[in-house]
């Protein structure tokens, strides 16, 4: 989390004020400081039953809005309201990914800015040595942030045993919850219980959007009388997302990124998962060959790079990024057989999917604690697009909350297959978007539950028809081969990038900016040509002197677009124009 600007009434509880929860001033003034003018619903829910009545929390509350100072807050605050002399381990804090680590340990270390001389964090799951980790632990920070496995690794190791001594522990907080047992870390947990004083009031925080009965035996494990708060968009509101998809087919799908990124019909950062690492190359190789610059982020590239990626598209340094979603692929089982149980489905189709899984998972070297369609706050996306349809209800859920966050408006368009197109297209088929249809079904059904519409759109084929020809030489650029190649030189580019962010840029933050991550890779054959549109394919709006604004803006008002320049357009869309605009939907 960076610095946040206050939250909308959508979140925010007006009617409560920070000083109602008797904080500590130290922590008071990091919270202000952060620009939380409010607490939000979750927030102000749970402070008080964790801090006044001591109780177990079981949160569930939509993505973006504000849970983890929900569990931070109360931790700082009962480690500062019973300060010791001595330092130990006292809070413990489980996330599914790395990322999500570094991200909590970032907000923690803005909380504890004015009592850092009283409390310490350590972030378990970062980059650095286990010999770099001994020696931070050996100041006894009172917050572990990790994830399950590493914590495990840790304590399993010998030498390790009087570092992590967890009998102080007082805290138990995990964070997205349900992911946590959907990545198998089932295992690390038992092995926790055994490390943990649970019997001697040890406050337990279970934290997820979406949490179900899978959680029963860890609440059983960990928790005592829970308080369960389920604060999910029924207790909001506004509804700040606007949700659109679009069926089309496999290959019109990268025709339509064309058309939407190259016309910048989409106003702001986007967001764009993609179901595997190798579908996620092709489409960057795909839009370089039309100069559009977006950056890869998937299990594949060193944490280091991750991480830099992450902050960086934060700070707009880019504004596309293509996300591999892999908890798609982790959960997919479970999720199915629940979901399918929940509705009574059949199982066969549940079958297909493991087998289509099961292939994938073959060629894949991923790091297991990756993600970033949980928890991770990217901020101020503008729009999600599910290039790829999530293989569940619940990964989508999480995936289209890395927009609209915190009060803040966003849109999510996703992509479907129908069943009858799917595996026409050799090349930009995915086999498991057979199951397009089906999600789609539960999604609808999911979002009508909380009060929400997804709506379908009509891309206007008859203006998108001009671009295809352009769209199918560049597809065609982009071979198998060229995709291969792609993939490795952007690991060797990243492990060289991750050397040097590691070695140089600890004492150079200012100089991270030179690394860039969307460098173009084109392994495959460039065609200078296909940057710039001819005016002929523009809608007839766009061409000439702007006489239609509020239709496709290209440029403002008595502006000539600026072929040639960042991608064949030098002007921002004006003020008039809306996300998709010039393609209207037809009913
Ligand atoms: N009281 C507040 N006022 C204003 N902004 C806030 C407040 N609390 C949190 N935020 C901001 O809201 C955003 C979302 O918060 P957070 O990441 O904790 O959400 P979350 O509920 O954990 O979402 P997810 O389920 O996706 O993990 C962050 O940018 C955070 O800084």
């Amino acid at each position: 989390m960076s610095n946040t600007k206050a939250a909308s009434a959508a979140y925010v509880d007006d009617s409560t004020k920070w000083d109602t929860f008797n904080l500590d001033p130290r922590l008071l003034q990091a919270i202000d400081q952060l620009g939380f003018e409010n607490p939000t619903l979750i927030q102000s829910s749970a402070i008080p039953l964790a801090l006044e009545d001591k109780r177990d929390i079981i949160a569930k509350a939509s993505t973006g809005s504000g849970k983890t100072a929900a569990y931070v807050i109360p931790i700082i605050q009962n480690l500062l309201s019973n300060e010791r002399e001595d330092h130990e381990i006292r809070s413990i804090i489980l996330v599914p990914t790395r990322e999500l680590s570094n991200q909590v340990h970032q907000f923690i270390e803005k909380l504890l800015s004015y009592c850092n001389s009283n409390l310490g964090s350590i972030n378990l799951s970062s980059n650095v040595s286990d010999q770099v980790l001994q020696s931070l632990l050996i100041n006894k920070p009172e917050i572990v942030i990790t994830t399950p496995a590493k914590l495990i690794k840790m304590m399993e190791e010998q030498n390790n045993q009087n570092l992590l001594n967890l009998s102080q522990v007082e805290n138990l907080t995990i964070d997205e919850v349900d992911l946590i047992l959907s990545y198998g870390y089932q295992d690390d947990l038992n092995k926790l219980e055994e490390y943990l004083p649970i019997k001697k009031n040890l406050q337990t925080f279970l934290m997820s959007a979406t949490i179900n009965e899978d959680i029963e035996e860890i609440k059983s494990k960990f928790c005592s009388k829970p308080a369960v708060l389920k604060l999910n968009e029924d207790n909001i509101s506004q509804n700040n997302l606007i949700q659109f998809y679009a069926r089309t087919t496999e290959f019109d799908k990268y025709l339509l990124a064309y058309v939407i990124f190259k016309l910048q019909l989409i106003k702001g950062k986007t967001l764009i998962f993609v179901n595997d690492v190798e579908r996620g190359y092709r489409l960057k190789l795909f839009m370089e060959q039309f100069g559009i610059r977006c950056c890869i982020l998937n299990s594949e590239l060193p944490i280091n790079s991750r991480l830099h990626i992450v902050d960086e598209f934060n700070k707009n340094v880019y504004h596309l990024l293509i996300a591999t979603d892999e908890t798609n692929n982790i959960t997919i089982e479970q999720d199915e057989a629940k979901e399918e149980e929940d509705e009574g489905e059949e199982k066969e189709e549940g079958q297909e999917v493991k087998e289509a899984s099961k292939s994938k998972k073959k060629n894949q070297k991923k790091d297991k604690e990756y993600g970033v369609s949980r928890g991770i706050d990217f901020q101020n996306v503008a729009c999600v697009l599910n290039f790829d349809l999530p293989t569940t209800s619940r990964a989508y859920i999480h995936r289209v909350g890395r927009t609209a966050r915190a009060g803040k408006k966003g849109m999510a368009l996703s992509f479907v297959i129908p069943v009858k197109e799917v595996g026409k297209h050799k090349t930009a088929t995915l086999p498991l978007a057979k199951r397009d249809e089906k999600i789609l079904r539960r999604i609808v059904k999911q979002q009508e539950r909380s009060g929400f519409e997804i709506k379908p759109y009509q891309f206007d084929m008859k203006q998108v028809e001009g671009f295809r020809y352009r769209a199918e030489d560049a597809f065609r650029a982009v071979t198998g081969t060229a995709v291969r190649e792609a993939r490795i030189k952007e690991l060797k580019n990243e492990l060289v990038n991750s050397d040097k962010l590691k070695r140089y840029f600890e004492e150079n933050p200012q100089d991270l900016a030179s690394l860039r991550h969307d460098k173009e890779l084109h392994p495959s054959r460039v065609q200078s040509q296909l940057k710039r549109i001819p005016e002929y394919l523009l809608p007839e709006s766009a061409r000439g002197e702007v006489k239609n604004l509020g239709f496709v803006p290209f440029h403002k008002h008595g502006h000539r677009v600026q072929k040639g320049k960042r991608g064949g357009h030098g002007k921002r869309f004006g003020k008039k124009s809306d996300p998709l605009k010039s393609f209207k939907p037809r009913n």
